[in-house]
């Protein structure tokens, strides 16, 4: 089965395209560089330079390529930018994924495993949350997300072409071997700041606010493994095929940590000091984030295997430490 990733360059894209390449998919990715790495790509995928909003470059990739799946990660992803810059989300995100189901449709291509995020939520009203839970998203990212999911809804109602929206919450750590791993310019989350500072490449980590309603006044989330994240990608696409029926999951790990807790475990990992101060609150942050992912056990059959937090943060720093300058280091 031929499989399109578009975003493939990407953090989690380059992860599911190794994985889909190691269980015998053919790949084609399709990736502008915007924030993705070529060197990320595997070197047996077929690699398009371009940009999803250019139709005549989709089509040309179409023509050329018997797609039968698209796998999309291609996206702006800033939380903080998306409220300034809210057509910047729109225009990429939005329209993006209008080209690529236009372009499916012109190639009758069936099946899109598409992420989403836990941003569609916005504020929980309970935890765990549930796929059922109210979607409403507190920044134009999440709502571009929720915008996206919609489309695919219609498009299966019209076209017939079956979805499975994957809304991730907390995505980090890197693949085992660490060949690859997570380089963003700008880093905004988590995970890679707390290793930057324990690499010296940051003074400290700033603590976004210590006074939310948790035990120890920190935020909590959900991290799920970016490789345990990308299993769920390919039974999204077994499950695509078997029954030819659209559907949404939450992939997380059903376990909060608070910013503390991430930063004691990093120290615990790395063995190295990473100084914290504590600083403002970050606009829009919901106190905490966990989702129930039940659903893609049961209906997926996925089965999480590196769930454990320590874990996630040893891959991480195995990858940070041998490439403290990401895709640039020698
Ligand atoms: N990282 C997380 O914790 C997280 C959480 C929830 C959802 N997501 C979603 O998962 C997806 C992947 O996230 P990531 O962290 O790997 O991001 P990333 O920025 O590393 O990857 C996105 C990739 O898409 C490419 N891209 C962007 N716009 C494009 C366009 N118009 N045409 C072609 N390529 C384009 C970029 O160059 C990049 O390689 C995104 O859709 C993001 O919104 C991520
Ligand atoms: O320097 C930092 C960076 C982050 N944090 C805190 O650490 C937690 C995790 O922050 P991230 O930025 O790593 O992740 P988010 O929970 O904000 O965002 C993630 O989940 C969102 C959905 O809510 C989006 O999908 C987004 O793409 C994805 O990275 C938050 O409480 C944040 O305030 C800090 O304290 N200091």
């Amino acid at each position: 089965m031929i499989i399109a990733v578009l975003g493939g360059a990407g953090y989690i894209g380059s992860h599911a395209v190794d994985q889909l390449i190691k269980k015998g998919y053919e790949v084609v990715v399709i990736d502008n560089l915007l924030t993705g790495h070529k060197e990320a790509v595997h070197e047996k995928a077929r690699f398009y330079e371009g940009d999803i909003r250019d139709k005549v470059f989709m089509q040309s990739v179409f023509s050329k390529e018997k797609i039968e799946g698209v796998v999309h990660f291609s996206a702006s992803s800033l939380v903080g930018e998306s409220v300034e810059q809210p057509l910047k989300y729109f225009n990429n995100n939005v329209y993006g994924t209008q080209i690529t189901l236009e372009v499916m449709k012109e190639f009758d291509v069936k099946y899109i495993v598409f992420s989403s995020t836990a941003a569609t939520y916005g504020e929980p009203e309970d935890i765990p949350i549930l796929e059922t839970a109210k979607t409403l998203p507190k920044s134009p990212y999440g709502e571009s997300k929720l915008m996206m999911e919609k489309m695919l809804y219609w498009c299966d109602v019209a076209y017939g072409i079956k979805s499975v929206a994957l809304r991730y919450f907390n995505v980090a750590g890197a693949q085992l071997e660490a060949k690859i791993g997570e380089d963003h310019t700008p880093e905004s989350h988590l995970v890679p700041i707390i290793l930057q500072t324990a690499l010296g490449q940051r003074k400290e980590i700033t603590v976004f606010g210590d006074d939310y309603d948790t035990p120890d006044g920190t935020c909590i989330r959900d991290y799920v493994h970016v490789v345990d994240l990308c299993d769920a990608h390919i039974l999204a696409l077994e499950y695509l095929k078997a029954h030819n029926q659209s559907n949404v999951f939450n992939l997380g790990s059903s376990e909060g940590f608070s910013v503390k807790e991430m930063i004691d475990v990093a120290r615990q990992v790395t063995e190295k000091e990473i100084p914290e101060k504590i600083g403002e609150r970050r606009a829009g942050d919901p106190a905490v984030l966990v989702a129930s992912s039940e659903k893609a056990q049961k209906v997926l059959g996925w089965q999480p295997q590196h769930t454990n937090v320590k874990t996630i943060m040893e891959t991480a720093w195995k990858w940070h430490s041998t490439h403290p300058k990401g895709y640039d280091s020698k």
